[in-house]
């Protein structure tokens, strides 16, 4: 015969667990691709030590009520003795946050940097430590004055949210892309391409950003700091136990008009060709590589494509740093110094400036040296989406990009830059048409004789559109170049759009944007080149230099 008290105790538990596994489902069958829920539980399991506390009864003689044991359970688990027929309760805590190890800041002052994260982890793990045990005492008060009859609803009811409030939110937090600003997941590789000897091109398995979770603010015509487009993604190797974290700029070539008898060196067509759309809009990188020994090319060349491993996702984290075909991410991340420029143009431009701001016409210089050209790939992105949308007029706007490299085959996204440029529709798309643009290479190594002995050479020159590349060879970036582009000082082989005044002073009816990226020692020499032309940040003149 069965003791009806017990058989309810147990009908009362089967529905608590019924209850809890439904609750528990949709968060392990979230939206979050594969890979990212098994990294999510093994951030878990890896990152802290649960810590139990157990009340009334033989815990070892227990048997469990929980949560589903597909994914981690925290606070007030309530369960049944059968050894002493009596309910009992434990406290699961969270796993404390881990410290980051040395490798796993990247340097770059990124926010948030993983130092901050952790203290910000550390004190909400704090939190809610206490908040459980406060919990956890209130409810084993109640069980005790309880303990002769039934399960109080409320208890259970208290143990069920306690139990999953955490994560729900952690749940809601998540970006919808698949990325998270907090914390790294594995994203298959699903293309690795040699586009030349030092350029790799590696695409991952997840959507860039769509606009409106970055770009926003460049649509809206208020909002003139270019700045806030530019975002960079972190990726973590590990390599012999140590972290390697490192920055780079992911480019997007959804919707990028190619010319189809035009395509030769577009990065678009190498990735195209091979994968009939499939990786459009996709998470793409362009990573300069260095001769060995240089530990993160090296970590770069040893990476595969996932489908080339083969086998299940596995999420441990030394897949990637055997160079198997996952990336671990974390983004998308704006650099501190450039955060900086936010909040103190955002404000003036949100208020008072606006109208004094929508009446100068607008002009972008942005002077890049290798990688550094994807931030400004970024921003051409982004006024290219902004064109799109564009249905009423527009000012007056006009871009200059100067870009740097040793020789002409060094330069990146040469085409793609060019098609963006051009002033006429392509496929159905509006390209910056409403722009005067100009695109300048400088080719330090470049053979000479290639070029014939110009300082301005021009090598393309089509009145119909937009496209104006200058090529200067045989020399760096030079104080006279940059005085000559900001100044427009160009000679006749112009269509003659640039009309610009021959002296240093901005016309007041201009705003200016000065955008610099290249490597450390190009910074430096470009924004003391500035200075000497007179170029510093004002009202009328923002520089900004990405870093
Ligand atoms: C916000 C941000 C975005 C970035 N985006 C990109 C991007 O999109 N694509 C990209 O490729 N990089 C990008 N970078 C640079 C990237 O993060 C690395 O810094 C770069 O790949 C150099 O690697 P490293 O830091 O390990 O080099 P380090 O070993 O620290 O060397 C620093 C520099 O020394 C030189 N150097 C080192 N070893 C060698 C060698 N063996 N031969 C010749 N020169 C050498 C290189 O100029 C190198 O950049 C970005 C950086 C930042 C901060």
């Amino acid at each position: 015969m069965s003791n009806p008290a017990i058989t309810k105790w147990l009908e009362e538990i089967a529905a608590a667990k019924a209850k809890a596994e439904a609750k528990a489902k949709p968060i392990t069958d979230t939206h979050i691709d594969s890979a990212v829920k098994t990294q999510q539980v093994q951030d878990f399991a890896s990152q802290g030590k649960e810590h139990t506390t157990t009340s009334s009864g033989a815990a070892a003689a227990a048997t469990s009520s929980t949560l589903s044991k597909s994914r981690p359970s925290y606070g007030i688990i309530t369960s049944y003795n059968l050894e002493t027929r009596k309910k009992q309760l434990r406290l699961v805590l969270p796993p404390e946050p881990v410290k980051p190890g040395p490798g796993e800041c990247c340097g770059n002052d990124c926010d948030p940097c993983v130092n901050t994260l952790y203290w910000q982890d550390l004190a909400a793990y704090k939190d809610r430590v206490k908040k459980l045990e406060g919990e956890y005492e209130a409810a084993c008060r109640a069980l005790e004055s309880e303990l002769a009859g039934a399960i109080s609803s409320m208890t259970l009811e208290s143990a069920d949210k306690t139990t999953t409030d955490g994560l729900d939110k952690e749940d809601e937090e998540e970006d919808e892309t698949g990325l998270s600003i907090r914390s790294y997941r594995p994203f298959k590789v699903i293309k690795k391409r040699y586009l030349t000897e030092t350029t790799l091109l590696v695409i991952c398995d997840l959507p860039y950003p769509k606009p409106t979770s970055v770009v926003t603010t460049i649509t809206s015509r208020h909002d003139d700091y270019i700045g806030v487009n530019m975002f960079h993604v972190l990726i973590r190797f590990k390599n012999d136990g140590q972290f390697l974290t490192k920055a780079f700029t992911p480019v997007d070539f959804s919707n990028i008009p190619v010319r189809r008898n035009n395509r030769s060196g577009a990065v678009i067509e190498a990735v195209e060709h091979e994968s009939d759309g499939s990786m459009k809009g996709k998470m793409a990188f362009l990573i300069k590589l260095y001769p060995t020994p240089h530990v993160t090319s090296e970590m770069f060349r040893r990476l595969k494509e996932y489908d080339d491993v083969g086998g299940g996702l596995d999420s441990s984290q030394d897949r990637n740093g055997e160079g198997l075909g996952v990336l671990y991410l974390r983004g998308p991340i704006q650099t501190s110094r450039d955060r900086l420029k936010n909040k103190e143009l955002v404000a003036p431009i949100s208020t008072t400036a606006i109208p004094k701001l929508q009446q100068k016409s607008e002009r972008i210089v942005m002077i890049a040296a290798g990688s550094g050209i994807t931030p400004m790939y970024q921003v051409l992105r982004a006024l290219h989406l902004q064109e799109q949308k564009d249905t009423e007029e527009v000012a007056t706007r006009e871009l200059d990009l100067v870009y740097c490299n040793r020789t002409s085959s060094e330069i990146w996204l040469h085409q793609e830059i060019k098609e963006i440029c051009s002033r006429n529709r392509l496929d159905g798309l509006a390209t910056l048409r409403s722009r005067k643009v100009r695109v300048q290479h400088v080719l330090s190594s470049e053979d000479s004789h290639k070029h014939g002995d110009m300082r301005h050479h021009h090598d393309r020159h089509d009145a119909r559109s937009n496209e104006h590349d200058l090529v200067h060879t045989g020399g760096r970036i030079s104080l006279k170049l940059l005085q000559d582009t900001l100044e427009r000082n160009f000679d006749d082989q112009c269509d003659g759009s640039f009309t610009g005044t021959a002296t240093a002073e901005l016309p007041n009816t201009e705003h200016l944007k000065i955008l610099i990226c290249g490597p450390p020692s190009f910074n430096s020499d470009v924004s003391e080149m500035l200075t000497k032309l007179g170029y510093t940040n004002s009202e009328d003149c923002e520089i900004h230099i990405l870093e």
